[in-house]
């Protein structure tokens, strides 16, 4: 949607042999709290949040908020013991950030320290189906098919943009890619209105427009797509030792997805040349647990990096008929 919008002078097509709801995207809660890449220097990382959360902000106080499934939600993140950064990096881009007062933290008795934010919160699928839909009135063709090799494109595209999460390990053969599986619970609780995050990163609460997401867990290396019982209810335990109401919760729906992580985004052009002729690829995936949180500002480097190639290529074009 970014190059749609950022290069009008290309036609774009979208590839993939998934769609929503079966992506990762859809496991996810979508919530707008950075991960942080240990490869990317921190002020990359803090405007890629900055671009994607004054993006989702202007949605969410639109009158596309609701179908676009965007919207602002409060809450506290708490920590067992003081952690090392009281300030993380993307403390004045959240809005209202400041630390727990002690009558906040009575509620969490196991927890001596915690910060209170608003935030943004990406509601899936209505955000992936909102964002289909602003594909198709761009004019953007839409086809379901894998791509097992991206040299099979160079015939039909002049740049080919990879995006492609933990499909790329098979696809580009990239070793540094690995799923860390996470499951969750979405279920019907709609007097939870706060989310929750415990620091450890590991039990969450948040809740969406229509439903809560309950997390979760981090398995490395796992590729497992099928929910673990056990885990649901190990999930469902810790949640409810954070939130005590929610052993009213109703309606437990579980879902699995697994985070494309390495160490930095892969967000940089490469040219892939056979027999003389080049195909511009620009990648973009690997973010890990935080797609959500900085999809917007690694698009538009995206975008940018496509339309240098749109550039060179309209050059040797105009060039090569001189
Ligand atoms: C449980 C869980 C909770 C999460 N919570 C959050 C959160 O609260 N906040 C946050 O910021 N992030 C969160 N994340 C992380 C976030 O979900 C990911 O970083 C993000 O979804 C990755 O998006 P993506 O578009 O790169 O990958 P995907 O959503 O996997 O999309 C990749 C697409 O490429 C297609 N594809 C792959 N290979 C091929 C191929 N060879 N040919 C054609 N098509 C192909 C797939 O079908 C798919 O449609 C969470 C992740 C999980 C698993
Ligand atoms: O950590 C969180 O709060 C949610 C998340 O991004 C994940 O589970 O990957």
């Amino acid at each position: 949607l970014c190059i749609a919008e950022t290069c009008p002078s290309g036609s774009v097509t979208v590839l993939s042999d998934q769609f929503s709801p079966d992506t990762t995207s859809d496991a996810a809660a979508g919530i707008l709290i950075p991960h942080t890449y240990p490869g990317t220097p921190i002020h990359v990382q803090k405007q890629w949040f900055k671009e994607t959360f004054t993006y989702l902000f202007a949605i969410s106080n639109s009158a596309e908020a609701s179908e676009a499934g965007i919207h602002l939600v409060s809450g506290w993140q708490v920590f067992k013991n003081s952690p090392k950064e009281e300030l993380p990096f993307w403390s004045d881009i959240v809005l209202g950030f400041r630390l727990m007062s002690k009558a906040e933290l009575q509620k969490f008795p196991q927890h001596q320290f915690g910060q209170a934010f608003t935030t943004l919160k990406c509601d899936c699928p209505p955000y992936l189906l909102w964002l289909e839909k602003r594909l198709k009135a761009a004019g953007v063709q839409i086809y379901t098919r894998k791509v097992a090799d991206l040299w099979e494109l160079h015939s039909e595209y002049n740049v080919v943009v990879n995006c492609t999460g933990i499909g790329a390990r098979q696809l580009v053969g990239d070793e540094k890619l690995f799923p860390v599986r996470g499951q969750v619970l979405k279920v019907h609780a709609p007097w939870v209105k706060n989310f929750i995050r415990d620091g450890d990163g590991l039990t969450y609460i948040y809740p969406g427009i229509h439903r809560v997401t309950l997390g979760g867990t981090r398995e490395k290396d796992n590729w497992s797509l099928a929910p673990d019982p056990g885990t649901t209810k190990d999930i469902f335990d810790r949640c409810c030792s954070l939130e005590p109401s929610l052993r009213g919760a109703q309606d437990i729906k579980v879902k699995v997805g697994l985070r494309p992580s390495r160490q930095h985004v892969r967000l940089q052009r490469e040219v892939l040349s056979q027999g003389g002729v080049k195909l511009p690829v620009i990648h973009n995936y690997g973010h890990g647990a935080g797609g959500f949180s900085v999809h917007r500002g690694t698009a538009k480097e995206a975008a940018r990096l496509v339309g240098e190639c749109i550039a060179a290529l309209q050059g040797s074009s105009s060039r090569a008929k001189l």
